[in-house]
Formats: structure tokens, C-alpha cells, sequence
């Protein structure tokens, strides 16, 4: 398990971009055969891919959570975002499409990821402390909360699915769904904001493998930013923007973890006040 400790705005100034992407961007998550988990300290997320082979990829635990097995006092969201998967929690087997969720409690021992058929699933992980236990719930894509937002004369046009959230599948933090952005729109999270009470990660995925997301990050009036690839995540602190315009149209797997769960409590900052 990689460890990233966290960062303050008074850090950004001084970085390269060497540093900025050792910080703030996540590669190679989804390697065959493995689970990659990366440890945030921004509260405490863990964050990585699952990619199953041949044989069953059990989660495992990790030295650095002192826990007899992953979820002895974590809960975890897993969104697919590649062929058709399996998750078994303790021994119940869940049918995860291409698209699905699966949101997983506090206290459940096992948890195995496999290929359905003869693709490659992916599925992407993102666990926080968890203080009491919430029953396993699939959603389905589609089965969510969405949103439409945007506007295609503004290059924005996007449709948010909420699925793990305060008025949808319950948790103790974490907040999660997808984004997928409308053929022709490019730009995400558009005017951008901070929520300095819950830090958020995206995976971008559905990147054509010949474009690429720019990124942004940093505090409103002092932002840099990151060129992302397919299957990369970036890590969000509280006090940073997260809004990327991409070279083409592409989805993102958004997930928040911290003080509270409301997906609204945002602080918006118009265009023209960024720098
Ligand atoms: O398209 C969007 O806008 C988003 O998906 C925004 C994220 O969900 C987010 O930043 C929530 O705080
Ligand atoms: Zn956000």
C-alpha cells in the first residue's frame, strides 16, 4: 500500500509538476492480477483498482490499517468500470455489470473480486473509516439519483449519478457516484468549488486512449494543474478545486469522504475569480 500524507495550500506554490503528480495523481491502479490501494491521509481514504485474473483477487489487509481484515473498521464503495465482475462479500455472490455499484460495511470479512466472463473487469475501490455498520447494497447503472447538468452551449453538458449518498444507499462518509460527460462537452465540475469539510477523488475513465483531462486543482486563486490519462485518479484535498476540461468526452467516478454527506454543501467560485 503506497502512503501519501497530506498536503496544505502553502505547499502548492513551491511544487513541480514531478511533485504536483506524486502528490495528487494515481497510476497504474488496475494491473492484472493485483489489487493497488493507495493510502491518503486527506481523511484517511484508501483509494486503488482491482483487476482479477484467472483465478478469484480476494481483498486483502494491509500492515498500515492494523486490522485483522480490511473492513474490520472500514466501509468501501466499489464502482466497475470495466467487463462485467463479481464481488463476493462473505460468501454472496453480486453480479456487478459494466457501470455498477457496490457499496460494502463495516465488520464484513471477505470480499472477493472476479471475471464474470471472458473480459477483464476493473473495478475501482475507495474505502473510509467506518464507525458503525450498513447493510451491502448493489445499485445498478441507471438505479441512481441523477442529475442533469450543464449546458452544451457552455461545452458542459453532463449526467451525475449519485449512488451512495444521504438520500440513496447509506454509509457512514462516503459519498459516491459517476459523471459522464455528453458527447461534445468537455468540461467538468464547471464552475468549479471547494468543500472544505470532505476531500473527493475522481477516477477518469472512458478516456480515448489518444486524449487526455486537464485537470485542475489548487485553491481557487492559485491553481495548477495535472494531464490525466484513462484509468487515472486524482486525489482532491478539502481546500482544493476539482474541475477538468478533457480532449474529448470521457466519465469520471467521483467519491467524497469527511465531515458530512451532504452532497450540496459546496463552496462556488465563479470563472472569473479563479487565477
Ligand atoms: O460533474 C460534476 O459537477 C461532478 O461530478 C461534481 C462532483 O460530483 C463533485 O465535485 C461533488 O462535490
Ligand atoms: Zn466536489
Amino acid at each position: 500500500m503506497e502512503q501519501r500524507y497530506a498536503t496544505s495550500p502553502e505547499h502548492i506554490p513551491g511544487m513541480d509538476t514531478d511533485e504536483l503528480r506524486s502528490r495528487y495523481l494515481v497510476q497504474g491502479l488496475f494491473v492484472r492480477g493485483e489489487v493497488n490501494v493507495t493510502y491518503t491521509h486527506h481523511d484517511r481514504v484508501v483509494l486503488g483498482g482491482a483487476a482479477p485474473g484467472d483465478e478469484p483477487l480476494p481483498l486483502p489487509t494491509y500492515p498500515e490499517i492494523r486490522s485483522e481484515y480490511f473492513l474490520e473498521h472500514r466501509e468501501i464503495g466499489i464502482v466497475n468500470v470495466g467487463a462485467p465482475a463479481t464481488v463476493t462479500t462473505d460468501g454472496e455472490v453480486h453480479e456487478m455489470p459494466t457501470g455498477a455499484c457496490l457499496y460494502v460495511g463495516r465488520g464484513v470479512r471477505d470480499v472477493v473480486f472476479a471475471n464474470a466472463g471472458d473480459g477483464q473487469a476493473e473495478l475501482y475501490l475507495f474505502s473510509a473509516p467506518a464507525h458503525t455498520a450498513y447493510p451491502t447494497v448493489l445499485t445498478l447503472p441507471g438505479q441512481g439519483t441523477v442529475r442533469e447538468l450543464g449546458d452544451q452551449l457552455t461545452s458542459n453538458r453532463r449526467s451525475l449519478n449519485q449512488y451512495i449518498h444521504e438520500n440513496g444507499v447509506k454509509s457512514c462518509q462516503i459519498v459516491m457516484g459517476v459523471t459522464q460527460l455528453h458527447p461534445g462537452s468537455m468540461w467538468n465540475t464547471m464552475p468549479a468549488h471547494t468543500h472544505d469539510r470532505r476531500m473527493e477523488a475522481y477516477l477518469y475513465f472512458d478516456v480515448p486512449q489518444d486524449a487526455r483531462v486537464i485537470h485542475i486543482l489548487g485553491r481557487p486563486d492559485e491553481t495548477r494543474h495535472l494531464v490525466v490519462a484513462d484509468r487515472e485518479a486524482i486525489i482532491s484535498p478539502s481546500w482544493s478545486v476539482h474541475s477538468g476540461v478533457g480532449t474529448a468526452a470521457y466519465s469520471f467516478v467521483w467519491a467524497m469522504a469527511g465531515e458530512n454527506q451532504s452532497f450540496d454543501d459546496m463552496d462556488g467560485f465563479p470563472v472569473t475569480e479563479m487565477r
